[in-house]
C-alpha cells in the first residue's frame, strides 16, 4: 500500500487526480519544535523542508510496516526569514503584505519511506515575485479565496484567484503547490512500479 504522510489537502488531490491509489495518515510529529531545533543548528529552509518530509514519513512508517510512506513538506523563505501558514484572515492579510512588491521561495520537499528507511527523497524550490498591491486588491482576492488561503503557506493558491497578486513566477507548478509530483512518479516507477500500474 502506499501512504500519503499529510493533512493538505492539495498534495491528496495532486495524487488523485494522477490516479495513484493511496491512504492519507497525518503524521504524529510536532513540526514546530523540530523547526526550532533545526534552525538553532543553521538550518536553511531547503533543509527544514527536507527534515520535515523525513520525519514526517518515518513518524507514519513506523506505524505501517511494509507500506511505501510518501512524507512531503514546503516552506516559505524571504530572505532568511520562514514564514508559515496563517491562522486567521487577519494573519493572511498581514502575510500578503509582508510578501507584497517582493521575491519569496518555496521549498518543498518529498521523500519516500519504507520501515524506518529512506528510499529517496528530493527538494524543489520556486521562485515567486509579487506585484506591489493594494489593499483593495488584497482583500477582493481574499474574498474570493474563501479559507482556501489557510491552508496554504503562503496565504495564497496558484491555481486561484490569487494569481493576480503575483509578478512573475519561475518553477514547477506542482513545487509551488507542495509536492514535486513529477521527480515523486519518477522515483516510484523505479522503487514501486506496481503501487503506480497495480495488475
Ligand atoms: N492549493 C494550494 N496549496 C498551496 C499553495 N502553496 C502552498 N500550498 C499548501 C500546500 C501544503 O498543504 C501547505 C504547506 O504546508 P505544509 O508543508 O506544512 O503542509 P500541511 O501543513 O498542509 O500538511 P502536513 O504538514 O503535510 O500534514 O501549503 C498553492 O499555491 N495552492
Amino acid at each position: 500500500m502506499l501512504i500519503l504522510a499529510s493533512s493538505s489537502a492539495t498534495r491528496k488531490a495532486l495524487l488523485d487526480k494522477a490516479g495513484l491509489s493511496f491512504e492519507t495518515v497525518q503524521a504524529p510529529i510536532d513540526e514546530r519544535r523540530i523547526e526550532a531545533e533545526a534552525q538553532a543548528v543553521g538550518a536553511d529552509g531547503r533543509d527544514l523542508a527536507l527534515l520535515l518530509a523525513r520525519a514526517k514519513a518515518e513518524a507514519v512508517s513506523r506505524t505501517h510496516p511494509g507500506d511505501i510512506v510518501i512524507g512531503a513538506d514546503q516552506t516559505l523563505a524571504l530572505g532568511p526569514e520562514l514564514l508559515h501558514k496563517p491562522d486567521s484572515r487577519e494573519a493572511a492579510i498581514r502575510q500578503l503584505d509582508h510578501l507584497r512588491g517582493k521575491t519569496h521561495r518555496l521549498h518543498a520537499a518529498v521523500t519516500l519511506v519504507r520501515d524506518g528507511a529512506l528510499l529517496w527523497s528530493d527538494v524543489q524550490t520556486a521562485e515567486l515575485t509579487m506585484r506591489d498591491f493594494s489593499a483593495a486588491e488584497r482583500d477582493s482576492i481574499l474574498d474570493l479565496e474563501g479559507d482556501a488561503v489557510l491552508n496554504s503557506v503562503g496565504a495564497y493558491r496558484l491555481e486561484g484567484p490569487s494569481i493576480r497578486l503575483f509578478e512573475s513566477v519561475s518553477g514547477d507548478y506542482f513545487t509551488i503547490l507542495g509536492l514535486p509530483l513529477l521527480p515523486l512518479l519518477a522515483a516510484l516507477r523505479d522503487i514501486a512500479p506496481d503501487l503506480l500500474f497495480p495488475e
